[in-house]
């Protein structure tokens, strides 16, 4: 193929202002681009020290890494140029490989073409967003699982069972009425249940979309209770002002801290009261619209506070300034849920994070099965389930059939077995360039 080949791609795959910049360039074509940059095909795989030449002119002396295809992250011919990080130099190459036919990558386009040849399925793609992404070592390690291929095996598994009940049902189809043996329909019927069953455990595993997006934790409770000094002492910041006069945070405040390598975002809010300021009342209605879109709400209460009612029924209640007045020991037997704080004494935090370990636990908790990371896998699982249970509902062979046919498709989109092309510009668009 010509080196003027635009299905040639390139794109910086690292973030400018480094020492090192990798330009990365696939597509049919690369070879006879690299040969006009670096005067021969250095050897597959290996690092070489080469003068990258254009117009006459040395642009740089490179690492220059040549992946021939299928053996390659995208599958194609393809190569790699570790570059002095200068914008200099990048702007020099980037302009040499255009003039040599090739073109700026779009985000992800790497990633979708190792797809598209097959070295990976959607949801390992998805996965290597996730992995480039990851900001703690649990959403870490959850996206080089879900890389290796362990999401994809179970799903496959899945629809390869649901392969196999769609097999029994046509059978039973090509069965007259008289002699369908009942053991076979209640085999499948069993069959379809248990699938159901399982599809159903892994749907209320909450913890892959909890570890790759965040929990979100709302401080709330009455003006003075001691928000903002808990926002501060939990980040270790000043984020938030800390005064003695109620009603000083009006804005809410929110701030991404990682616990046991969990991502929280903490906010602080205004402290509920009512109210005849204008500006105090917006922060308390922004408070409550914070409170009602938490995962967790830390309601906070003063010493000599009422803790009953709670601002939300599932809200963690937690005791302020213990140092001046430490929690009555019965109270902490007889409501075993107030948890007693201050942020003045060495450990006055230590039964809040205690409770917060204990509350987050089922999401820190290693299990055996990958758990699904997206709304789109909800989704597509979701659908699975609904024509299942329309395919379990009906006595009429034929629909049964149409509706196991309709949850393979949806099981089937998760993986990219199929449908792909529909949901490719979705999936990578959200990719960074040179992925
Ligand atoms: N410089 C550089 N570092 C990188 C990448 C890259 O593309 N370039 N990666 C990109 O994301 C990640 C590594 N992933 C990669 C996956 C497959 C192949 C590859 O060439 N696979 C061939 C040969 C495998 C082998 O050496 O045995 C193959 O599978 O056939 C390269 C990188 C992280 N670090
Ligand atoms: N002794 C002691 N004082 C505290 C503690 N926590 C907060 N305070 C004090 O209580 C007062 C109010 O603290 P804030 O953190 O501003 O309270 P807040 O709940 O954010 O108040 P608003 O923003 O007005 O709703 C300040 O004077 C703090 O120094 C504590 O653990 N011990
Ligand atoms: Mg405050």
């Amino acid at each position: 193929m010509s080196p003027t080949d635009p299905s040639v791609i390139f794109a910086l795959a690292t973030a400018p202002g480094g020492a090192i910049s990798v330009m990365r360039v696939s597509g049919s074509g690369s070879a006879e681009i690299l040969q006009a940059l670096a005067g021969t095909l250095p050897a597959p795989r290996r690092a070489s020290l080469r003068p990258l030449k254009h117009g006459g002119e040395v642009l740089d002396e490179a690492l220059v890494l040549w992946f021939p295809g299928p053996n390659s992250y995208t599958g194609e011919d393809s190569f790699e140029l570790h570059l002095h990080g200068s914008p200099a130099i990048i702007e020099a190459v980037a302009e040499a490989l255009r003039a040599l036919g090739a073109s700026p990558a779009e985000a992800g386009a790497f990633t979708r073409r190792a797809v598209q040849a097959g070295r990976m399925d959607l949801l390992q793609a998805e996965a290597i967003a996730d992995l480039v992404e990851a900001e703690t070592q649990a959403q870490r390690r959850q996206a080089l699982r879900q890389a290796d291929g362990a999401l994809s095996a179970l799903y496959d598994s899945w629809a390869g069972r649901l392969k196999q009940i769609l097999a029994q049902q046509e059978a039973l189809i090509d069965f007259p009425d008289e002699e369908l043996p009942p053991e076979v329909e209640n085999q499948l019927m069993q069959n379809m249940l248990g699938l159901q069953v399982e599809i159903a455990e892994h749907l209320q595993d909450r913890r892959g979309e909890a570890t790759r997006e965040g929990l979100h934790v709302v401080i709330a409770g009455a003006p003075n209770a001691g928000k903002s000094s808990l926002l501060n002492a939990l980040s270790g910041t000043e984020a938030a002002i800390v005064t003695a006069h109620a009603g000083t945070t009006r804005d809410a405040i929110s701030l991404d801290w990682t616990f046991e390598g969990i991502r929280l975002r903490l906010t602080d809010t205004a402290g509920l009261r009512e109210t005849e300021n204008e500006i105090e009342a917006e922060g308390i209605r922004r408070a409550r619209t914070h409170v009602s879109q938490a995962d967790l709400v830390l309601h906070l209460l003063a010493p000599g506070e009422e803790a009953t009612p709670s601002i939300t029924p599932e809200a963690l209640r937690v005791r302020t300034k213990t140092d001046l007045a430490p929690l009555p020991a019965p109270s902490v037997s007889l409501t075993g849920s107030l948890i007693g704080i201050n942020t003045v004494t060495p450990d006055g935090l230590a039964p809040l994070l205690a409770a917060l370990r204990t509350q987050l636990q089922p999401l820190l908790a290693q299990r055996e099965a990958p758990p699904l990371t997206r709304a789109r896998h909800r989704a597509g699982l979701e659908e699975t389930q609904h024509a299942l249970t329309r395919a379990l509902r009906t006595d009429w062979p034929e629909l049964r059939g149409e509706e196991l046919r309709q949850a393979m498709r949806a099981l089937g989109r998760l993986t990219g077995k199929v449908d792909v092309e529909a949901l490719l510009d979705t999936i990578f668009s959200s990719f960074c360039i040179g992925k």
